[in-house]
């Protein structure tokens, strides 16, 4: 067992990470045990409110979520050369500093690996080749638990919404062609730091899936930002889960629900670990508004796309970008006065 207790240093220096003098409201963040029969109406109310709230009775083995943490710091202390051989990702694989194909960087470093072994890459094929069988068995076993979890979640929401058939949105994830994936994150820690300034990790952005359901260490550093544009610190809990609404979702809903904005200043004295789970729908699938919730199609604020054509357009965009602009639909003209 290897402890990252040591300052690491990441491949290359790249200055161009910003810091940041932390500006902060506090707010509480809303939590919802899932064995409470009013579970389901308190998801709505987060999610509505939020895009985000905390899970537990979640029923995910605690040891799994403490197996796959200690693989990933394992990983993440090999030699840096050893590292690399499973990098740059694209967008599966190992990845540092760097995140996305269009410049963003962070004080992070990362695995991608998608939940679906049909879309397996070379990439994740190194990752698993340099590791020992435990860290291969761990992810299954995490990423089959997360997606019950997930399915869980949006069975609660339809029936909180009163969407039939109450699998209308599980059953996207569950589908064995489903683009889930799942990330490992490591925030390391630094060796010198200007006094009260932390290094962002990961920058702001939304999720592009549908929910993303993430674990950390008990490291802070994630924060979410409030409908006023405010950013609330999200205290940590190595036991729950923290559940994200994502971009495909805040479509579904026609805006109802609204994909979070997040980011992670890291601490650069204490090294945090995360593990996101990423629920998607297939490459296919059609994403728009659900018709049992905006029967008429004029009502629609979005057009349909396939997550296909949105995966390929959120790849063209930098983190911070409002990926859905593109895909909202514009104001009829006959609308609108004096034209
Ligand atoms: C800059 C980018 C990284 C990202 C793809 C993108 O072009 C824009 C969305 C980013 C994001 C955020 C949530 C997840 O961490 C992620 C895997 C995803 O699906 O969208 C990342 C992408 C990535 O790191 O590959
Ligand atoms: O590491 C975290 O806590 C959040 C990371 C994140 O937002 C992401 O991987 O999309
Ligand atoms: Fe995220």
């Amino acid at each position: 067992m290897v402890l990252l207790s040591q300052p690491v240093a990441l491949d290359n220096h790249i200055s161009a990470i910003p810091t940041y003098k932390p500006v902060l409201t506090s707010q509480p963040i809303p939590v919802v045990d899932l064995t409470d029969p009013e579970a389901k109406t308190l998801i709505v109310k987060a999610c509505e409110e939020f895009g985000f709230f905390k899970v537990v009775n979640h029923g995910v083995r605690p040891g799994l979520m403490t197996r796959l943490e200690q693989e990933a710091i394992d990983f993440f202390a090999l030699p840096q050369t050893l590292k690399s051989q499973s990098g740059p990702p694209e967008p599966y694989g190992y990845g540092s500093k760097r995140i996305g194909p269009n410049g963003d960087v962070g004080w992070i470093e990362y695995i991608l690996l998608n939940a679906n072994p049909q879309l397996s890459s070379p990439k994740t094929s190194t990752i698993f080749r340099q590791t020992s069988q435990n860290f291969r068995k761990a992810v299954e076993e995490y990423m089959h638990e997360l997606k019950e979890v997930s399915c869980k979640v949006l069975e609660m929401v339809a029936e909180g919404l009163g969407i039939e058939p109450r699998d209308t949105l599980s059953k996207m994830v569950r589908d064995e062609k489903s683009d889930s994936c799942l990330r490992l994150n490591h925030y390391p820690t630094a060796e010198e730091e200007e006094e009260n300034m932390v290094k962002v990790g990961f920058g702001e952005h939304t999720d592009p899936q549908i929910i993303s359901v993430l674990r950390s260490n008990d490291t802070a550093g994630l924060q979410i930002c409030m409908k006023d544009g405010s950013w609330v610190a999200v205290p940590p809990d190595h036991s729950s889960f923290f559940i994200n609404v994502g971009d495909a979702f805040q479509v579904m809903t026609n805006g109802r629900f609204k994909s979070v904005k997040h980011r992670v200043l890291a601490d650069t004295r204490r090294s945090r670990v995360s593990m996101i789970y990423f629920g998607g729908p297939p490459l296919s699938e059609k994403i728009a508004p659900l018709s049992s919730l905006v029967p008429k199609q004029e009502d629609w604020l979005y057009k349909e796309f396939t997550w296909s054509q949105y995966k390929s357009s959120a790849y063209k965009s930098k983190l911070g970008d409002y990926r859905l602009g593109l895909f909202e639909k514009q104001p009829l003209l006959t609308h609108i006065s004096n034209v």
